[in-house]
């Protein structure tokens, strides 16, 4: 299955959001250690697009998620939400985001649902404050909502009557209430069997092609990876590699560095002096004899 990025001609609701990110570097200051999450990341996704982001643990991928989200301020470096500039948005402005441009849903049905409500009450709830930042302008439904994620009929029901994979689903539906144009999924999927994963991949693909909602998500399943159309692997707080259609590429970053991708690195080692030629239009990297 792969994600159609387009909206439903006439469908209601948000259009996607793009989102750049230019030599974007954050540093954790700690005490007596700082680390540094991300170092220099230059990241475009078209309004409507589905990503993954992919990598190995503290890579920087979960970093880079709350930084699209404004949930705090990048060290250094810019971040574009549509035409919102989030390192120099006012807290106005953000809160405008959080309302109803970009929704985070955080690892683990339970960190995004409150456990004593039912879905419908869960969608209320999320609905509330951005009802308030919005006015009057039209949010989606519950049963709308939950009709799009495969969960007609369920909203009544109690929480507890859902497996992990409807609360995945619920999850969902709760971080769409508030339409926004920018879907940020960390892990998504994790956790769940076969068969529930592949309904919360079907879930985000309705929501993509009925709202056109950009989605950006981290996963560290091969499954959900080969699903997406464009996966972008974070290596040590930089963009290590691009997957497309299933091809793989390495990207130039901004400062000229080629990061080599893993099978590569493993037949060069480091100090390997290497010559760039081209031959009739095809690039060759020449391994200087003896380095
Ligand atoms: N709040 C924090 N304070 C200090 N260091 C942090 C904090 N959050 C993350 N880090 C560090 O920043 C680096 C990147 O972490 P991040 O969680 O972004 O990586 P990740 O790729 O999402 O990892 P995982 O796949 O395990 O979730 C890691 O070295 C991590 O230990």
């Amino acid at each position: 299955m792969v994600v159609e990025p387009t909206a439903e001609p006439g469908a209601p609701g948000p259009r996607g959001l793009s989102v750049r990110t230019r030599g974007l570097v954050h540093v954790y200051r700690g005490e007596g250690r700082d680390v540094a999450a991300l170092a220099g990341v230059d990241l475009s996704v078209r309004a409507g697009e589905v990503v993954a982001l992919l990598g190995p643990s503290g890579a920087g991928k979960s970093t880079l998620l709350s930084l699209l989200a404004g949930l705090f301020r990048p060290t250094a470096g810019s971040v574009h939400v549509g035409e919102l500039d989030l390192t120099r948005a006012a807290q106005p402005e953000l809160d405008r985001l959080h309302a109803h441009g970009a929704s985070l849903m955080l690892q683990g049905a339970a960190r995004n649902l409150v456990p004593f409500l039912t879905a419908e009450e869960n969608i209320a709830f999320a609905q509330h404050a951005a009802r308030r930042a919005r006015g009057e302008a039209r949010l989606p439904d519950a049963s709308e909502l939950l009709r799009t994620v495969g969960l007609a009929g369920d909203g009544g029901a109690p929480l507890s009557s859902f497996t992990p994979g409807q609360l995945q689903l619920v999850t969902l539906a709760v971080v769409l209430a508030t339409a926004p144009g920018l879907l940020l999924a960390d892990e998504p999927t994790s956790r769940l069997d076969h068969a529930a994963r592949e309904r919360v991949l079907a879930a985000l693909s309705a929501v993509n092609r009925r709202w056109g909602t950009t989605v950006v998500l981290v996963t560290h399943d091969a499954e959900v990876a080969r699903w997406v159309p464009r996966t972008v692997t974070i290596r040590d707080g930089r963009i290590g590699g691009e997957g497309r259609s299933g091809e793989e590429y390495a990207v130039v970053t901004a400062d000229g560095f080629l990061p080599l991708p893993a099978h590569a690195l493993e037949l060069l080692a480091p100090g390997t002096l290497v010559r760039f030629e081209l031959d009739h239009g095809v690039y060759r990297l020449r391994v200087e004899e003896g380095s």
